[in-house]
């Protein structure tokens, strides 16, 4: 079973997969974890790190919402014999961002009149032509933009190899981001999702993989 986990950068994505990791080992399951985008994996990790990190090589490309939502969309394709390998060896697989990141980051980076089309074009290129998988369940971590992004950079400040990415330091972005979400939250959009707390996450989380894991 694969859950992903999507909110808007700083929303405790991380924190959150790592204790729902704890709380599903103690209780006996096996779980695995992989977190999109792979920047450790060649060839295309460096790249979008570049990307995200202002490589003025790649500013043509940063610039284009549909071409950046490529290169994470074939970073995924690329990963699919890890994610199938992981998938079939584990009880659950629980992403670390997935395929809404892109409906929702490419969406918010659009002009206001192409982005409500936006989420269809990823999951055309995404489920379609590249054929990933849909997540059993995603998850959406909602935390107010202001306060995840005091996390993101506090985050930065302590840690001087994670500077603040070119996402990350936009503002603007991230609301746009996080109304993306609600909307694709509200609507199930490709697979069943579930709307949670940072208090309250993982309880809700583990009361569903109970009934649905029966
Ligand atoms: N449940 C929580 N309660 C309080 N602080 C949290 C919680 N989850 C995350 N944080 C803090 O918020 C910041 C961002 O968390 P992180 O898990 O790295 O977010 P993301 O992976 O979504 O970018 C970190 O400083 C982290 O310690
Ligand atoms: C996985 C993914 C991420 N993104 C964006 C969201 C983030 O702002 C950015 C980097 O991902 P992020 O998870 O924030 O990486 P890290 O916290 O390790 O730097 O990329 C997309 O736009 N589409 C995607 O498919």
């Amino acid at each position: 079973m694969i859950i992903a986990i999507e909110g808007v950068d700083g929303a405790g994505k991380n924190t959150l997969t790592g204790r729902l990791v704890a709380r599903l080992t103690d209780s006996g399951r096996s779980v695995a974890t992989l977190a999109y985008p792979r920047y450790a994996a060649e060839p295309l990790g460096p790249a979008m790190r570049g990307l995200l990190g202002g490589d003025a090589r790649l500013a043509p490309l940063a610039a284009l919402p549909r071409a950046t939502a490529m290169m994470f969309a074939l970073d995924r394709a690329a990963s699919r014999p890890e994610l199938d390998a992981l998938t079939d060896a584990n009880d659950v697989v629980i992403l670390d961002r997935y395929i809404a990141s892109n409906a929702a980051y490419g969406a918010a980076r659009l002009p206001a009149a192409e982005r409500a089309g936006f989420p269809a074009w990823v999951a055309d290129l995404e489920l379609g032509s590249l054929a990933l998988p849909a997540p059993d369940l995603q998850v959406l971590l909602r935390v107010p933009v202001a306060k995840a992004r005091a996390g993101a950079a506090a985050r930065a400040g302590d840690d001087p190899a994670r500077p603040l990415d070119a996402f990350e330091a936009d503002g603007g972005l991230q609301e746009r981001c996080a109304r993306m979400y609600e909307d694709l939250a509200a609507r199930n959009w490709i697979s069943p999702w579930l709307i949670v707390d940072r208090d309250s996450a993982v309880g809700i989380i583990e009361g569903w993989l109970g009934a649905l894991l029966r």
